[in-house]
C-alpha cells in the first residue's frame, strides 16, 4: 500500500457505525477540520465528548448515504453493512476504510502520533495492529514533547537557509547537518548565524 498524508480540510467524511471502533476513528478525524458525519442507529456514550461540529445521524446505513463523501469509514459490527459500504465506495471511486475487510479497503490506518510538524506512523499492513500500537508507544518515548519546539526551530532555520544560501550543494550540506543537531545546538546555531 502507498504511503501518503491526506489533507481533509473542508472535505465531507462519513463514518458508518457508532461503536468503539467508529469512536476511535472519529476522534482522529475530528482533528482534521473535515465535515464529519457519523451514521448509526445508536451511539456509545463516548460520542458525547465530540464537538458540536460533528454531525451524528441516527439511522441505519442506506445505499447513497456516502454519495457526496470524499472519504468513508465502514465501522459497524455488521459484516454485510460494512461490505455494502465498501462495495458502494469501490464503484463510486471513494477512499474507503472497511474496518473488518482489508481487501475491500482502499486505505488502512496506521498507528500514529504527532509532535508539532513531526508525524510518526507505524503500519503492519494488518498483520498485527497491536504490534503497530506497541511500536508507536516505544517511539512516543524516544520522540518526546521536546520535538514540538525542535520542529519549530527547524522550520524557522530551514526558511532562513533557503532564503540566504544560494549554492544548492551548500544548502543541502547545511540542512543535512542541522538534522543531526539537538534542540540546544539548533538554538545556538540560530543565534550565531541568524542572530535570533
Ligand atoms: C492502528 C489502528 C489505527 C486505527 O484503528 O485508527 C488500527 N487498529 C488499531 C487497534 C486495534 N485493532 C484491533 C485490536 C485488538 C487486538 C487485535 O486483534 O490485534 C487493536 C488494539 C487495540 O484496540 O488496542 C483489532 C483489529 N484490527 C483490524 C481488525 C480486522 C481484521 O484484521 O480484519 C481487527 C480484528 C477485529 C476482531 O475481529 O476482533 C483491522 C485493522 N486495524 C488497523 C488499524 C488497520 C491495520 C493497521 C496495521 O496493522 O498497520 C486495519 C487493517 C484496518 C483499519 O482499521 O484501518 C489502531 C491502533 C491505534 C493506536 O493505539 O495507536
Ligand atoms: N479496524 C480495527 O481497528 C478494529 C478493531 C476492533 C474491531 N474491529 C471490527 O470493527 C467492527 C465494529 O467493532 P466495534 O467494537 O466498534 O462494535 P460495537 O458493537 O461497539 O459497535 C457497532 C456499531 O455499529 C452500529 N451498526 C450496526 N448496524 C448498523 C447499520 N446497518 N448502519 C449503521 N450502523 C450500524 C451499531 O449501532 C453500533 O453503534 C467489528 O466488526 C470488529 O470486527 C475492527
Amino acid at each position: 500500500m502507498y504511503t501518503a498524508c491526506l489533507n481533509l480540510e473542508g472535505k465531507k467524511v462519513t463514518i458508518v457505525g457508532g461503536g468503539k471502533v467508529a469512536y476511535r476513528k472519529a476522534v482522529a478525524l475530528e482533528n482534521e477540520k473535515c465535515d464529519l458525519h457519523i451514521i448509526a442507529p445508536s451511539f456509545i456514550e463516548a460520542f458525547k465528548s465530540l464537538g458540536p461540529e460533528v454531525n451524528l445521524v441516527y439511522k441505519c446505513y442506506e445505499e447513497g448515504d456516502c454519495a457526496n463523501s470524499f472519504l468513508v469509514v465502514a465501522a459497524t459490527d455488521d459484516y454485510e453493512t460494512n461490505q455494502a459500504v465498501g462495495a458502494f465506495c469501490k464503484r463510486a471511486n471513494k477512499l474507503c476504510n472497511v474496518v473488518d475487510n482489508k481487501e475491500l479497503s482502499s486505505f488502512i490506518v496506521p498507528s500514529s502520533f504527532k509532535r508539532g510538524d513531526l508525524m510518526i506512523a507505524v503500519s503492519t499492513g494488518g498483520a498485527s495492529p497491536s504490534l503497530a500500537a506497541l511500536i508507536k508507544k516505544e517511539l512516543e518515548e524516544k520522540y518526546d514533547a521536546s520535538y514540538v519546539e525542535l520542529m519549530d526551530v527547524h522550520r524557522r532555520l530551514r526558511a532562513q537557509v533557503l532564503q540566504q544560501v544560494e549554492d544548492e550543494m551548500e544548502k543541502k550540506k547545511i540542512l543535512n547537518h542541522l538534522a543531526t543537531l539537538s534542540l540546544e545546538e539548533l538554538k545556538t546555531y540560530e543565534k550565531s548565524h541568524f542572530g535570533c
